[in-house]
């Protein structure tokens, strides 16, 4: 089998996607997500320019071959624009195998270790009491786990508050929209939303919260400590993790589990906080980390410190990542949880799929490869709108992180 072409496919059903599709001269063809929010046409370029070139002729079954030629032959490694257009490419040709072995891909994988994959949904509202409704909504639903988010006193704005309850999109066409944020009034805030949480809906359902990368290592440690009485199932993104060993401090003083992850995109970038237990659960996903053949790399490092995966799973992740990883999440050994930020019906409607949702948990499909497509047709009916993501100033327009 030989690949005879690549093409990348863009489009905005509500928000940008985009897609690799590797072509073979069988007829199977592959499919990957190389959705970098924000950042779509600088990943598009590299594939387009630096990429699909260099995959024209190659055996596709040499999955492994064509992540360390992509990966070493780039010179210039790793890095989110270069990881993710690699884990586009990677995908496709798992998608491929899978595809010419006539089998779901978790089988290539190792087969099943759990029949489904836990998810976790996002609650957020306003304030306490519409939080607190809408974590009744997800259990409703039969959710075991919930992420909730809340507006903080004193605030316009802040991380994971949406326009639309079930469909979170934080990126705005045009230039970043400014928040303003305050530490202080988040810290004041946080665990009477918690404690409110508990009082309602006792302990049955785990409960998760994301600080997106926005406390001081001293911060997280006081709030790691603060909610420590309402078992939460993670905190994620406490601090910003460039200086991985910053988490040294917040672990002396909390047993709160940590969550870190979904911004990197190697295992360089997360090696010391795995072999130092300083975390409880990795978040690197197939879409910026390099595809499943670096991600079963990380999943199987952290395998031996008792580090959980818990992959990302935002709308900005297409069906095709998510797809993808939910035949990776089906096989790791050391599994944690899979985020599932639903996708809107017209994006749905662009990558049909057959995973599904039942009672709590994602049933990945038995259909030959990740099981998710794209329809170009329905995808060239949304074109492609430049978007960015926010960013944050403190409330004296200190530039912070978003
Ligand atoms: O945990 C999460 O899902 C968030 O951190 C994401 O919503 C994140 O903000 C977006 O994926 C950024 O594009
Ligand atoms: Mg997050």
């Amino acid at each position: 089998m030989k690949i005879i072409g690549g093409r990348v496919v863009v489009t905005c059903p509500g928000r940008n996607f985009v897609t690799l599709k590797v072509e073979t001269d069988e007829g199977i063809y592959g499919i990957g997500d190389a959705t970098l929010n924000g950042r779509e046409q600088a990943v598009v370029a590299y594939l387009q320019e630096h990429v699909i070139p260099c995959l024209v002729g190659r055996d596709p079954q040499q999955i492994e071959d064509a992540w360390q030629y992509l990966y070493r032959g780039a010179y210039w490694r790793r890095g989110p624009v270069t990881m993710c257009a690699i884990a586009a490419v990677d995908t496709a040709l798992w998608d491929i195998k899978a595809k010419a072995a006539g089998l779901p891909l978790y089988q290539l994988l190792g087969g099943r270790s759990r029949d489904g994959v836990m998810v976790y949904g996002h609650a957020n509202g306003g304030d306490i009491e519409e939080t607190a409704d809408e974590v009744a909504k997800y259990i409703a639903l039969g959710y075991r786990a919930v992420r909730a988010q809340s507006g903080v006193p004193g605030l316009a704005s802040t991380y994971g508050v949406a326009r639309d309850k079930m469909f979170y999109e934080p990126a705005d066409t045009g230039l970043p929209t400014e928040n303003i944020w305050s530490s202080e009034k988040y810290l004041r805030h946080i665990p009477a939303l918690f404690d409110k949480l508990r009082d309602r809906f006792g302990f049955e359902c785990h409960l998760l919260h994301d600080v997106h990368h926005r406390l001081t290592p001293i911060e997280a440690a006081r709030l790691g400590k603060d909610l420590e009485t309402y078992r939460l199932f993670w905190l994620e993104d406490a601090v910003t993790c460039e200086n991985q060993e910053s988490f040294r401090l917040i672990r002396r003083h909390t047993t709160t589990p940590l969550a870190v992850g979904e911004v990197f995109n190697s295992i360089h970038d997360c090696r010391q906080l795995i072999s130092e237990q300083l975390i409880d659960y990795i978040r690197t996903s197939v879409v910026h980390a390099g595809g499943i053949t670096h991600l079963r790399r990380i999943a199987a490092l952290a395998e031996l410190f008792h580090v959980r995966t818990g992959c990302h799973g935002a709308t900005d992740l297409s069906p095709v990542c998510l797809g993808a990883a939910l035949h990776f999440d089906t096989w790791v050994p050391n599994f944690g949880i899979q985020e599932y930020m639903r996708h809107t019906e017209a994006t749905d409607e662009v990558f049909p799929h057959s995973y599904h949702f039942a009672d709590g948990y994602l049933y990945v499909g038995e259909a030959p490869g990740h099981g998710v497509d794209i329809d170009e047709t329905l995808a060239a009916r949304y074109p492609y709108r430049r978007a960015f993501l926010p960013v944050n100033r403190l409330e004296d327009g200190t530039m912070f992180n978003w």
